[in-house]
């Protein structure tokens, strides 16, 4: 499955770049904040809530609501960052970048398979705030000559590990935001287990989140207590029967949102 979307990928982006070439997405150097990597250290918890329409494995995952759409709720929800899909495995499009940003002052991850250098310039080009690098897809020459890169165009990266063997690779290079990803991208099965076996063989020196398979209050918040600083969740918020309520839960990392007042006296009940 990885291979054939990586493969679709690549066609894509050579594609891309005759429509679109590399002088043209780099126009604009004004340099930017690095919104993402502050927004995910702003707070012990962070929720970064994904716009997933579609799925390769699972098909359709919500048809009630556009990319917009979710971002509004989740940002009303408490979210600290919005991740969106741009590749075409997930129904997404590069214009959906633009859209969020029209709706929510949230720092935006690009999430796509990015195995070139063209991908992080139209990154940049198209508003993201950071891009997901997948460890599994890249040499380490290529990691981190992207990750070099990003860096010079402002953008923040997540690089994403699934194994013991990324995550040692990983740890080599100055990558300051570790995504676990509890998918195993050769079945598409999810487990968070993954995190917790990882956990113990990081370094200390990078700020920790778990991607995929988080559904709801609990999990994050066993993650949290773990020392996971935040949750990349898609399919837990779009197939909720209520995205709102599920966002504010995930946000919260599962603290009751209403901590009950203290009682005065039994005769005068507490109506504020
Ligand atoms: O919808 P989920 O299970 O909450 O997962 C979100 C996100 O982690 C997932 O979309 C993802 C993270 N890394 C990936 C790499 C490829 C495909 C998908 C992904």
């Amino acid at each position: 499955m990885l291979a054939r979307i990586v493969a679709g990928i690549r066609q894509e982006v050579a594609a891309r770049k005759q429509t679109r070439p590399l002088a043209e997405l780099q126009r604009d150097t004004t340099p930017r904040p690095p919104a993402f990597a502050k927004a995910l250290r702003a707070a012990d918890w962070a929720l970064i809530a994904e716009c997933k329409l579609a799925s390769p494995a699972k098909g359709t995952l919500t048809a009630r609501h556009t990319v917009p759409e979710l971002a509004r709720i989740y940002t009303a929800g408490g979210a600290a960052a919005l991740s969106v899909h741009t590749s075409a495995p997930f129904r997404g499009r590069l214009e959906d970048i633009a859209a969020v940003r029209a709706v929510s002052p949230l720092p935006i991850l690009r999430k796509d398979f990015i195995i070139d250098e063209y991908q992080l310039h139209e990154a940049r080009w198209a508003g993201a705030d950071a891009v997901l690098l997948i460890a599994a897809i890249l040499t380490d020459a290529e990691l981190a000559r992207f990750l070099a890169v990003a860096g010079e165009l402002g953008l923040d990266t997540l690089v994403e590990v699934h194994s013991r063997e990324e995550l040692d690779r990983v740890q080599r290079t100055p990558a300051p935001i570790i995504g676990i990803n509890n998918r195993d991208l050769t079945t598409f099965t999810t487990d968070i287990a993954a995190t917790f076996a990882l956990l113990p063989h990081t370094d200390g020196r990078r700020l920790l989140v778990s991607e995929s398979g988080i559904t709801g209050g609990h999990d994050a918040r066993r993650l949290k207590q773990a020392g996971v600083r935040g949750a990349l969740v898609g399919e837990g918020l779009v197939t909720a029967p209520d995205i709102l309520a599920r966002t504010r839960e995930l946000a919260l990392a599962g603290e009751p949102t209403d901590a009950p007042q203290p009682r005065h006296t039994k005769e005068e009940p507490n109506n504020a």
